[in-house]
């Protein structure tokens, strides 16, 4: 695992946290509630199981205001503590660890639902975060990942979507954020991320059946996959 990488993630993280809530919103003109709404919505499409939910690179926790509440365990996972802090903050009933995606302190088989948003495309090495997921999941569990894809550049709408998420994000999160440097991270992560059909792909070959690939405007895709 490339361990200067993750260092490096997590101090850009630590860095943002007290801005990174109001930054979203901003930047993606409230769209990132619509996002993680739509996340939930399909969630419930596949499953309706109570258990155990896991919310891998948790950050401040957004995901707890729009998942399932009917959960008997909230567990929420990430290595950087500033913004677990905010996260333990606004959900106190959540259990919170310190933690990276790769290396789970979870057993086999305990957890019924892994939610991951803006996650995957930090995570220092992805093939053993997905085999990490299949192992800490139950049989028939789901994963729901919710991600921003490289830009296709098709129609007018793309390349102006993508003209501002490469080009004016930066500025734009620097200036909310006070962290240029952040943004241009982001920007530069979402660009030379992978596409959705590799990620469909290493899914599958970590035993994990993908039973939905959906996408909003502008290249967010929501993945839903099952542990057979
Ligand atoms: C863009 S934020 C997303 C936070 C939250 N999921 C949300 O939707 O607001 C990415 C998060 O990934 C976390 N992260 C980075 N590397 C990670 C890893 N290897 N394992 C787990 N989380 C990681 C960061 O600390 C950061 O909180």
């Amino acid at each position: 695992m490339d361990r200067s990488k993750l260092f490096r993630i997590i101090n850009t993280f630590n860095k943002i946290s007290d801005r990174y809530i109001l930054a979203n919103h901003i930047l993606s003109f409230g769209q990132d509630v619509c996002w993680r709404k739509n996340l939930c919505q399909l969630v419930e499409k596949y499953t309706n199981r109570k258990g155990v939910i896991l919310d891998v690179a948790c950050g401040t926790g957004e995901n707890f205001k729009y998942c399932p509440e009917n959960f008997d365990k909230k567990i929420g996972i990430d290595p950087a503590r500033n913004m677990l802090e905010i996260a333990k903050k606004q959900f106190p009933e959540v259990f919170f660890i310190e933690g990276i995606a790769e290396e789970i302190p979870l057993k086999n088989s305990s957890v019924d639902l892994i939610t991951v948003s803006f996650g995957v495309r930090n995570f220092s090495d992805r093939k053993k975060a997905f085999s990490e997921f299949y192992r800490v999941l139950k049989k028939d569990g789901i994963l729901a990942i919710l991600e921003f894809f490289p830009m296709e550049n098709g129609t007018l709408l793309n390349k102006i979507a993508a003209k501002y998420i490469y080009d004016f994000l930066p500025y734009l999160g620097g200036i909310i954020t006070g962290n240029f440097k952040a943004y241009k991270y982001l920007s530069k992560s979402i660009k030379n991320f992978i596409l959705p059909e590799v990620m469909k792909l290493e899914l599958e070959k970590n035993g994990l059946t993908v039973l939905e690939n959906s996408k909003t405007f502008p290249d967010v895709y929501t993945f839903i996959a099952k542990k057979s």
